[in-house]
């Protein structure tokens, strides 16, 4: 078992694409990572470079004490699965699960029957003697993930490996990948853009974005108390609303959070409170789920938005309400690019500079793209909407004039770049 260390680990491509940016990451020996980030973010490279498929522009990769950067993929002890495990299609399951032991010099009958321990393990026992073509989707990737650990790596790699895969199977096979790399206690770094797959199975998160790393921690920690508003909007569905707003901090020193025609305030045994009066008149983007929100009756109720129920959407265990409340909305996939959607041309200064960006700087280019174009969404939810569950017995009707409640302990702060300002913990 191994720890794998990357060290301010960079990869430019040619045509001066930067794909890493200075990533640094511990994985503990024996720990279930996961790389979570949208496509294109650079999961695959960095999972390559640790293989040692990438050479690495910049930066080092260790294994445990070992500075791995340089050697050769077959003397990293890594083991690596891709979307689509490439199986030798003339040999068996049983064949291609033994195959590297042979190679390693171990004896026909020792390798087959470790290979058939395995396959048992990967509920793999009735198959083992049919060839690739004749196996489901699921059953391939089974036997490359048993021809991935035969050898007991130190280091387990997995890039995507459910994507190809039915929902049913997909569910199945993640669960034993979970249990089985547990039951080996082999470290294993896992990628995906499937969020669902990153809070069932990681012991820890790290997310990914543009080549660098925005939040690392366990699923409940990267859920409940994200670092950053893209953090708070790639996890969770319906996706979390995002508002402008200012800081306002009134004679006795309460702080309140203005959306322009309305507004709320935190309550003052609130410990953010004693940071946040420190940003009176603060541009701020206010991050709330959409289950920090409730419908009620009551118009005296502090803390309340008003708005226009502009549609909603059955969703079995509850309905989601679309709410047009005046509010200017922020999209999470565009806070903290190098041109923020709302931002003013003086606040790109507050962005990182990467070291694409520096690099290029040097030969008078920038370095980051236009933002992407505007990502689709439901015909019903125009952008300005905010997203808020309601009970599926909500008897409401289109156009109607309602009140939400909003638990402002269950919000988070964020500067116009996206980064928190209200945290505490961590
Ligand atoms: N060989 C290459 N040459 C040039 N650019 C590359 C090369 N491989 C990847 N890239 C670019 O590097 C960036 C990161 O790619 P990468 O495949 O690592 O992303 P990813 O997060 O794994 O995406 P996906 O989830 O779609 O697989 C992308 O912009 C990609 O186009």
């Amino acid at each position: 078992m191994t720890a794998i260390r990357l060290e301010a680990v960079s990869k430019v491509f040619e045509g001066e694409h930067l794909a890493v940016d200075e990533l640094s990451l511990e994985v503990a020996d024996g720990e279930f990572m996961v790389l979570l980030g949208p496509s294109g973010c650079g999961k695959t490279t960095l999972l390559r470079m640790i293989a040692g498929l990438e050479r690495v522009t910049a930066g080092e990769v260790w294994f445990g004490r070992t500075n791995g950067t340089r050697l050769a993929p077959r003397d990293r002890q890594v083991a690596m699965v891709f979307q689509t495990g490439a199986l030798y299609p003339n040999r068996t399951a049983r064949e291609n699960i033994m195959f590297p032991l042979q190679i390693a010099g171990q004896d026909d009958a020792d390798a087959s029957s470790t290979a058939a321990g395995l396959a048992q393990i990967l509920s793999l026992g009735p198959v083992l003697d049919r060839l690739p073509r004749t196996l489901s989707g699921g059953q391939r990737q089974r036997v490359a993930i048993g021809r991935a650990l035969v050898r007991r790596p130190s280091v387990f790699l997995l890039d995507e490996p459910l994507s190809n895969l039915d929902t049913t199977m997909r569910t199945e096979l993640r669960q034993e990948i979970g249990a089985m790399t547990r039951d080996l206690n082999v470290t294993t770094l896992y990628v995906t853009h499937d969020q669902v797959e990153a809070l069932t199975l990681a012991d820890r998160i790290a997310v990914m974005r543009d080549g660098r790393i925005e939040d690392v921690g366990t699923p409940a920690q990267v859920y409940n108390d994200p670092a950053t508003a893209f953090v708070a909007g790639f996890l969770g569905s319906p996706r979390i609303n995002l508002l402008s707003a200012t800081i306002r901090v009134t004679s006795h020193h309460r702080v309140a959070l203005d959306f322009g025609a309305q507004s709320i305030q935190l309550s003052p045994t609130d410990r953010r409170s004693l940071i946040l009066r420190n940003h009176d008149g603060a541009q701020v983007i206010v991050g709330a789920r959409s289950n920090a929100f409730s419908l009620i009756t009551n118009q005296d109720v502090a803390n309340q938005l008003t708005g226009t129920l502009r549609a909603f959407e059955f969703h079995g265990q509850q309905s989601i309400a679309f709410v047009e409340c005046g509010i200017q909305v922020v999209d999470p996939d565009r806070v903290g690019l190098a041109r923020p959607m709302h931002a003013s041309p003086d606040q790109d200064d507050e962005v990182p500079t990467s070291l694409l960006t520096r690099l290029l700087s040097r030969v008078g280019r920038s370095g980051r793209s236009d933002p992407p174009a505007e990502p689709l969404v439901p015909p019903t939810h125009r952008r300005a909407d905010l997203v808020i569950e309601i009970p599926p017995e909500a008897d409401l009707k289109r156009g109607t004039r309602v009140h939400l409640a909003l638990d402002t302990s269950r919000i988070h702060i964020f500067d116009r770049t996206g980064r928190r300002v209200d945290r505490i913990t961590r």
